[in-house]
């Protein structure tokens, strides 16, 4: 069964297109902390977002004036991330659901001599996944190897109620590798490009997501 289409965030026009070139743009990406800013800006309006398919239900808040009649959300998402170069990006969903749990995922591409890799699953720190809403944040979704590996690990352990993934930029083939091996997800990007090199990094991309946010790895 195939998931629904995929939430694209640029396929409106809004100040978020700004956020994404500047991401983007290999000058302006140079300034890391404006590199991780503009993630986590991103990270809150996909959460805004996502946050409009949650339960809510009437609540009443005293004012000093009155009573204001209210929808409050019935439950809080657990916000997961696969690290590290998720991690800017998982902020911002963290600064808008500001009462969920957390959950860190740590997953990373082991390339080898012949410049194919494999995804190497090394820690998983979660609360009870049972029943609940997940959002798996990962900036890349480029072949989608990590975030399936990762997602399906988390389904063999838990009974998750609904699962959604969220990324800064996907690729049409792993936005596909996704909806294959995940169908129930629902998936939310701000852009989807369709080329990536024989490396496996989305074209035209942005780069490496994490050695730009936290620098080269050894
Ligand atoms: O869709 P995929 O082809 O699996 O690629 C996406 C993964 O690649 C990046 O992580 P990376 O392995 O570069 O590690 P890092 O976050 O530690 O930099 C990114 O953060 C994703 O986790
Ligand atoms: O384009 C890509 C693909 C994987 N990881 C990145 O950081 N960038």
């Amino acid at each position: 069964m195939p998931s629904t289409q995929p939430f694209i965030l640029n396929k409106t026009n809004s100040i978020a297109n700004q956020f994404l070139a500047e991401l983007r743009d290999v000058n302006i990406q140079q300034d890391k902390f404006r590199f991780r800013q503009n993630q986590e800006r991103l990270g809150g309006i996909l959460a805004y977002e996502i946050s409009k398919t949650l339960k809510y239900t009437p609540a009443d808040v005293q004012t000093p004036l009155g009573i204001a009649n209210v929808n409050l959300p019935v439950e809080q998402p657990v916000i997961a991330v696969i690290m590290r170069a998720g991690l800017p990006f998982h902020q911002g969903f963290m600064n808008f659901f500001d009462r969920s749990p957390a959950a860190f995922i740590t997953a990373f591409r082991k390339v080898k001599k012949s410049g194919d890799f494999t995804i190497q699953l090394n820690h998983i720190s979660s609360p009870d996944l049972d029943d609940k809403v997940v959002i798996m944040c990962d900036t890349m979704l480029a072949t989608g190897q990590s975030v399936v590996m990762v997602c399906k690990e988390l389904i063999a352990q838990y009974n998750i109620k609904a699962l959604h993934i969220a990324a800064v930029i996907a690729s049409t083939e792993g936005i596909a590798h996704v909806r294959a091996n995940l169908p129930k997800a629902q998936i939310w990007t701000c852009a989807v490009d369709e080329e990536m090199t024989s490396k496996a990094y989305i074209v035209p991309g942005l780069g490496d997501a994490g050695d730009l946010a936290f620098g080269e790895k050894a």
